[in-house]
Formats: C-alpha cells, sequence, structure tokens
C-alpha cells in the first residue's frame, strides 16, 4: 500500500529531461532557453521561474506536477523550503493519519524513511503514468512539496486539501542545506563555493526555492487569508514545545487526539517516535541512500535549533536580520536570531 517504488525513479531523477512525452519535452526545452539560469553553490544549476529559483533538478516535476496534479479535498500537502524540518513533518502528519492503523510498535516509519512513507508531490505526478497506485493511496494522501504558494497546482489552491507548511530560522536553513550539498556532492563542480559567497548569494535569494523571504511571505499570506486552509509552522516552536503543536496539526488535519488517546499518551508516543534522536538511530535512516543521490543519514544531521552560532558570524547574522526587516516588514513574520 505504501509502495516504496514511488521514489525510486533513480536514473530520471538525475535529469530533468527524462523520457516522458517528446513533444512536452521540446516545449519544456523551449522553456527552459528562455529563462534565467545561475549555479548554486555546489555547482547544480538554477532556474528562476516566477520569481524563484528552482533547481533544475526539480523544475520539469514542479512544472508536469503544476499541470497534472488533481488534488482531493481529503489530500494533507506539506510544503516546505530545503531543510526547513520536512523529515520531521513528514513522520508526524504520518503518524497523526495513521494512528488508528498502526500501533507506535508496527509503525511503517521503524522500516521506511519518511521520505518513503510521505512522497514528493512533484515527483509522483511527473511519474503518474507509470504509478498508478497513486490514487489508491488511502485517505488523507499526504504530498510533500518544495513549491512556493505561487506555482502550486491550481487544484491545490481550489480545492479544500489543507496546506501544512513549516520553516526556519534562515541562518539554520542555510547551514543545513549547505551541509546537505556538500555531504551528497550532488553539484557537478568539485569545488563548491566557500561559505562567505554562498551566504552572499542566499542573502541576494539565490538559492533552492529561494528567495526564502518570498517562499515563506507566499505561505504567510495565505495563512492569514485563510487559516484554516494554510497552517504555518515554525521548526523552532516544534522544537519548543512539540505535545502542543502535534495537538494542533491532528487538529488542522481534521483529525484531533480524543481525549483517550490523550490519556493512553498516544500523543507522547508520536513525538518521541518521530524524534531526531528516535528517526535518526533506525538502520532505515542512517545507512543506504535515495536514488542514489542522497544519503539517507543526510536528512539527520544535528537537529538543532542555532547552530548557525558555529558556522557563522555575528556579522552575518546581522546582515539576515536586516534583510528580515526589511522583507519581512510589518507582515507579522519573524525569526529570533
Ligand atoms: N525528527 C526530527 N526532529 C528535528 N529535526 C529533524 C528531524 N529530522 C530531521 N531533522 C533536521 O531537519 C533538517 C533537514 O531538513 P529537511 O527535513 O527539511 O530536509 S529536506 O528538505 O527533506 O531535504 C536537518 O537539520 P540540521 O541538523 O540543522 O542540518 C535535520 O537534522
Amino acid at each position: 500500500m505504501y509502495s516504496t517504488n514511488l521514489m525510486e525513479r533513480k536514473e530520471d531523477l538525475k535529469s530533468s529531461s527524462g523520457e516522458v512525452d517528446n513533444s512536452s519535452k521540446d516545449e519544456f526545452q523551449e522553456l527552459l532557453q528562455t529563462l534565467e539560469q545561475r549555479l548554486n553553490w555546489d555547482g547544480q544549476r538554477l532556474i528562476k521561474y516566477n520569481g524563484f529559483w528552482l533547481l533544475e533538478v526539480l523544475f520539469r516535476p514542479m512544472l508536469s506536477a503544476q499541470n497534472n496534479f488533481k488534488a482531493k479535498d481529503t489530500d494533507v500537502i506539506l510544503s516546505t523550503m530545503p531543510k526547513s524540518g520536512t523529515t520531521w513533518l513528514k513522520a508526524l502528519t504520518f503518524s497523526i493519519a495513521n494512528r488508528r492503523l498502526f500501533t507506535i510498535d508496527q509503525s511503517p516509519l521503524l522500516t521506511s524513511s519518511p521520505h518513503t512513507l510521505v512522497p514528493s508531490l512533484e515527483f509522483n505526478v511527473y511519474w503518474e503514468q507509470e504509478n498508478p497506485d497513486l490514487s489508491n493511496i488511502p485517505s488523507p494522501r499526504i504530498f510533500a512539496t518544495h513549491m512556493p504558494f505561487n506555482i502550486l497546482p491550481d487544484s491545490i489552491r481550489e480545492s479544500d486539501c489543507k496546506i501544512i507548511y513549516i520553516c526556519r530560522n534562515p541562518l539554520d536553513q542555510f547551514v543545513s542545506h549547505r551541509h546537505f550539498l556538500l555531504e551528497n556532492k550532488i553539484g557537478k563542480e568539485a569545488d563548491p563555493l566557500d561559505v562567505d559567497e554562498a551566504f552572499d548569494m542566499f542573502c541576494q535569494g539565490i538559492h533552492p526555492c529561494g528567495p526564502f523571504w518570498d517562499h515563506m511571505l507566499g505561505y504567510w499570506k495565505a495563512h492569514l487569508e485563510n487559516p484554516g486552509k494554510v497552517l504555518f509552522l515554525k521548526y523552532e516552536d516544534l522544537k519548543e514545545d512539540i505535545t502542543s503543536q502535534v495537538k494542533k496539526i491532528a487538529e488542522f488535519m481534521v483529525f484531533p487526539f480524543s481525549p483517550e488517546e490523550e490519556e493512553q499518551g498516544l500523543i507522547d508516543h508520536i513525538t518521541r517516535l518521530c524524534s531526531f534522536e528516535s528517526l535518526s538511530n533506525l538502520a532505515v535512516n542512517n545507512t543506504g541512500n535515495i536514488n542514489g543521490l542522497v544519503k539517507n543519514s543526510s536528512f539527520f544531521r544535528k537537529g538543532q535549533v542555532g547552530d548557525w552560532t558555529n558556522y557563522l558570524t555575528p556579522a552575518m547574522a546581522e546582515r539576515i536580520k536586516k534583510l528580515m526587516d526589511s522583507k519581512f516588514g510589518n507582515s507579522g513574520l519573524m525569526f529570533k536570531i
């Protein structure tokens, strides 16, 4: 039922020009030629589309999702910028949604990566024709995406499906992302940019799914306009009080914990199972890789708030603070530094 082959499209994930349909491939190549492109810090190509820098490897799948994904009213879409708490949110929402199907000691999370259990929206839709199981995923279907709000498939915005967004202090997100890219050596360049140059690009908004401020503000404004549709979470808040955040997520998913479940300690069991310490110690998460590209262990580095202080200077933090002041303005969105 929770097919592991949803994420196993290995060869084609290495290129955004997989063999699917030649006419759409030509259109895609034509579009690509009209768009601004840059190399990311590590040498991966970024494409600028609708104001956002998208990784080339994700760009065609994102367009395919935009065109083909048909959201159901019962779907839950997890949306994030990379390195903002995606893996954690996948584990939590999967556990919340399926808590009546499995006991904690039978949880599929013990033997499957959260990234297998909650697949990427863009890659699934891209491969829908090869993946007839997509419609068989039990309700609520949970998908994850890194897409900015303004390029989500229309059916996500127009249906009654729910969106859960999580973001993170940009300094920690930058540090986490940089480690991930270096660890997996995904880019084509032998020598990735040094931290100062990479940070400078980050502050110009040139990074995967950047600018970070526009990615966050898109979901923040959507949340303010329709809080029943878009839940807006911060990684730091989950770290501070995971129990209340898990309750909030369950209520938002219209699957609140009953008093009996609370009495049985189910929330605690779920938060413990999904904690960094628990997940990172499981064999499925500390060995092997996804698609031959990304080490499973690289999704679990430190899981701490404020790790940026070990890598970035106070002057760098000040630059981000000024950037947030000017970009977030009086929107109500802010991160403590
Ligand atoms: N369960 C749990 N609890 C708390 N923190 C966790 C958890 N799982 C992963 N992490 C930390 O999240 C960072 C990875 O971010 P993402 O999961 O968004 O990465 S990805 O976008 O899916 O590639 C990365 O952060 P850093 O440690 O700061 O690099 C992970 O360690």
